[in-house]
């Protein structure tokens, strides 16, 4: 192992199962990787005997690692909520092979070349799976071209904005003239713009007040100081500006990303009217939307606090009729940590806590036994988690077990259950603020290859950090 960046001392073998997922269905075979790609794909057992190298994982599944395009790793700046060598191991730990890193969150925000720099090199030599990033459309640089189009140049895949206040002091938020004019600059790039869409109106009595109008400690008062028509009228706003980018548009060639959707309603349909009149657009919603409900969430128990809010019972069932449907094209986690005092966990107030859920590490656990109601199946996991968010990503040499790709693999046990709790080696920074702590979840994640090397196998993580820095170009 080139200096212990794998736990496999091998660069050329062969990983085989009876259940490989690949985009020409799921086959018993063997999958050859040399030099970290994928070389060859051999069907049944025409492997057997020939080759020297072979990790035969059995009936375990072998898919494309996920990709997770939302991601808030917090360095360089507040490393102590998360930084690049513990949230890339908990990702590797979950399956996840590719993250794109969020602009916000980390110290500076990443808004600038010098920014970025900055993101760079605190990344380099410290993770563990491979790491794009966003870069932030904000006020200050939403109407310098120059500015936006050197941050481009300079390998961010894309650009996010908020169309509410972040929580994050750097990183203030943009109307729809901002967002018009940084699509403008990305029809150029080919890259897309991923947008927070909620718009804060005042909500009858509550935000007036300090206390929301209710009881801080209780779920429902923070419910209502974000109701759905918030993520609807960012969505209606958002969408005067995408008709720009359908063909032959001003804006053609940019693509607009919702992040996080959790209203299956009013909002979920005025993206599927816009999709059906040809706008460039794509929408997520993140395992905890699609796992909990309002209903289930006891008062003063600030893990579940994020942005939008997790809704009732009726909406997460629309989730998840919208993402069977294929209304919702993808998935992501949206980790968003912090240290436990700032999510108040003593206080249990809603109002004042951090917003965000920390579970990269769960994401496919979690999908697949949530999912197990509604008979989703492997090609769908692929879809949702890795061969989309590629797309969004423009990882043309990811997502997909296929020859000439990148060799990043997942071997998991979708049928192994397991017990998330303080027994369970959780691969968290912060276990006490994670919201699947409980749970009984099925699907274990055996191995974690990326780029070829064996990053994690059954608790243990490669001893170096070789993941690479994906810059676009
Ligand atoms: N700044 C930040 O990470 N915000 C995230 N947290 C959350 O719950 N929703 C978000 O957008
Ligand atoms: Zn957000
Ligand atoms: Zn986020």
């Amino acid at each position: 192992s080139q200096s212990g960046c794998s736990l496999f001392p091998h660069s050329h073998y062969w990983i085989a199962s009876k259940r490989i997922v690949t985009p020409q269905g799921i086959i018993s075979g063997a999958v050859e990787i040399k030099g970290g790609s994928i070389v060859s794909i051999v069907k049944n057992k025409d492997w057997s005997g020939k080759f020297k190298q072979v990790v035969d994982y059995g009936n375990a599944v072998v898919m494309p690692g996920l990709i997770d395009v939302h991601a808030h790793l917090d360095d360089p700046g507040r490393a102590e909520w998360e930084g690049f060598p513990s949230g890339t191991k908990a990702a590797a730990a979950g399956g996840i092979t590719t993250l794109i890193d969020m602009p916000l969150n980390n110290f500076p925000s990443t808004v600038s070349t010098e920014t970025l720099k900055l993101k760079i090199e605190a990344a380099e030599k410290s993770i563990y799976v491979d790491v794009g990033f966003w870069g932030g459309l904000v006020p200050e640089n939403a109407f310098n071209a120059t500015a936006l189009e050197a941050l481009l140049d300079a390998g961010v895949h894309g650009l996010k904005s908020f169309m509410c206040p972040s929580g994050i002091d750097d990183f203030p938020m943009t109307d729809a003239s901002h967002i018009k004019s940084g699509l403008s600059v990305l029809a150029k790039y080919k890259r897309p713009l991923l947008v927070h869409s909620e718009i804060q109106s005042v909500v009858e009595s509550h935000l007036e007040t300090e206390d929301g109008g209710g009881d801080p400690r209780s779920y429902s008062t923070y419910l209502k100081t974000r109701p759905p028509s918030w993520e609807e009228a960012a969505i209606r706003e958002l969408l005067t500006v995408t008709k720009d980018t359908r063909s032959g548009g001003p804006a053609e060639g940019a693509h607009l990303h919702v992040v996080h959707l959790s209203d299956a309603s009013s909002s979920l349909d005025l993206i599927k009217e816009a999709k059906r009149r040809g706008d460039s657009i794509t929408v997520e919603t993140c395992p905890h939307y699609l796992a909990f409900s309002a209903e289930e969430i006891p008062d003063g128990d600030t893990r579940f606090k994020c942005a939008p809010p997790i809704r009732d019972a009726a909406n997460k069932e629309k989730l998840w009729n919208a993402l069977m449907e294929g209304d919702i094209d993808m998935l992501s986690s949206d980790h968003s940590p912090t240290v436990p005092e700032l999510k108040l966990l003593n206080d249990g107030n809603f109002l004042k806590a951090w917003g965000g859920i920390s579970s990269i590490q769960f994401v496919l656990p979690v999908t697949w036994s949530y999912g197990q109601k509604y008979g989703i199946t492997l090609e769908q996991l692929v879809s949702w988690w890795s061969e989309r968010p590629a797309k969004l990503a423009g990882q043309h040499s990811k997502g997909a077990i296929a020859i000439g790709n990148h060799a990043d693999v997942v071997v998991w046990e979708p049928e192994v259950e397991f017990d998330l709790n303080e027994d369970h080696p959780m691969f968290v920074k912060n276990p006490s603020i994670s919201a699947y702590i409980g749970k009984r979840l099925s699907g274990k994640v055996l191995a974690t290859f990326v780029r070829g090397n064996l990053v994690y196998k059954e608790g243990n993580h490669a001893f170096a950090a070789c993941g690479s820095t994906i810059l676009a170009t």
